[in-house]
């Protein structure tokens, strides 16, 4: 039995099971190993997308810095085995300022990086994360931080963008139009999910404010609106003007609708909204989609 010294940590390793590594056959150096995922020949199938997801990677978005997750994809051609998948890691470092910043410009320059460091025909890239953004309140215009989940998709080829999508997720309040015309006092409210994701035409100029732009219509549309910080005569405020405004799923989803319609940078979009009942233990909701 070999006496181990557990002063060291190799020796409290080894005691723990740890062995020494083998000298091995197979070569250690780049140029003498096999390169599986470059070997060529017929391989059936074209493929439309391979790559990684799930990244947990910094972002910028707007002002702050934020916790991104991506999935960055690229095609295979029929005679290649498979891509290598390193330099989709590569390409992202390549604008790493202190994270990477969500927008198109700089998903963009990630994915011609991509593209001509895998030789592929196609690149993709769908990179999501928290928004953060300082809030007033409606009265007393007390400014704490809010934010909403946004979403930044970009495919590209050889002849430029072939698609451009911006998702958004926000929360608003809604208040039941049926409770409160049935109800001698009151009527029920929750807080509301409103997810889009827009197809936006890849030749329009997107107005540098296209984060607020969205975000405001889809709050603004519902009953009322979520704050931050709200001192009592806030608070007053946003429970009269939801009062004011009950809204069904459904009517929140069409008015939402028209809105973006009139968008001239978007092309069509999917929408849902969820409200989280607050006389249910389940939630309701309305989904809708639209091509121009
Ligand atoms: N293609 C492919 N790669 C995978 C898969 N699973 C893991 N890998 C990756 O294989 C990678 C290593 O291969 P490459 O990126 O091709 O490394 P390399 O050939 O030394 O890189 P280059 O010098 O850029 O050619 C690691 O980054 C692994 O993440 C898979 O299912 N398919």
């Amino acid at each position: 039995m070999e006496q181990l010294d557990l002063t060291t940590r190799e020796g409290r390793f080894k005691h723990f099971g740890s062995v020494d590594p083998i000298e091995g056959k197979k070569p250690k150096e780049k140029e003498c190993m096999a390169d599986l995922q470059s070997s060529k020949k017929d391989f059936l199938f074209e493929v439309d997308s391979v790559g990684i997801n799930n990244l947990s990677y910094p972002v910028v978005i707007g002002d702050y810095q934020s916790v991104g997750t991506f999935e960055l994809a690229t095609s295979l051609r029929r005679d290649e085995k498979g891509i290598n998948m390193s330099r989709i890691l590569e390409s992202l470092e390549t604008e790493n300022e202190g994270g990477v910043s969500l927008d198109f410009t700089t998903l963009g320059n990630v994915l011609e990086t991509l593209r001509t460091r895998m030789h592929q025909e196609e690149a993709e890239v769908t990179g999501a994360g928290k928004w953060y953004f300082p809030k007033p309140s409606p009265g007393t215009r007390l400014s704490g931080m809010a934010h909403a989940d946004v979403e930044y998709a970009l495919k590209i080829d050889g002849n430029g963008v072939q698609q451009k999508k911006l998702g958004m997720t926000a929360m608003v309040t809604t208040l039941c139009p049926c409770s409160k015309e049935i109800s001698e006092y009151s009527a029920h409210n929750q807080r509301g999910y409103v997810k889009v994701l827009l197809d936006i035409d890849p030749d329009a100029e997107l107005p540098e404010d296209h984060k607020e732009q969205l975000y405001q219509l889809l709050e603004i549309n519902a009953s009322s609106q979520l704050y931050p910080i709200l001192k009592r005569t806030d608070e007053k405020m946003v429970t009269e003007r939801a009062y004011e405004n009950p809204r069904f799923v459904e009517d929140l989803i069409r008015l939402i609708a028209y809105d973006l319609v009139e968008l001239d940078w978007v092309k069509g979009f999917e929408l849902e909204c969820r409200n989280e009942e607050s006389i249910h233990q389940h939630d309701a909701f309305s989904r809708m989609s639209y091509q121009k």
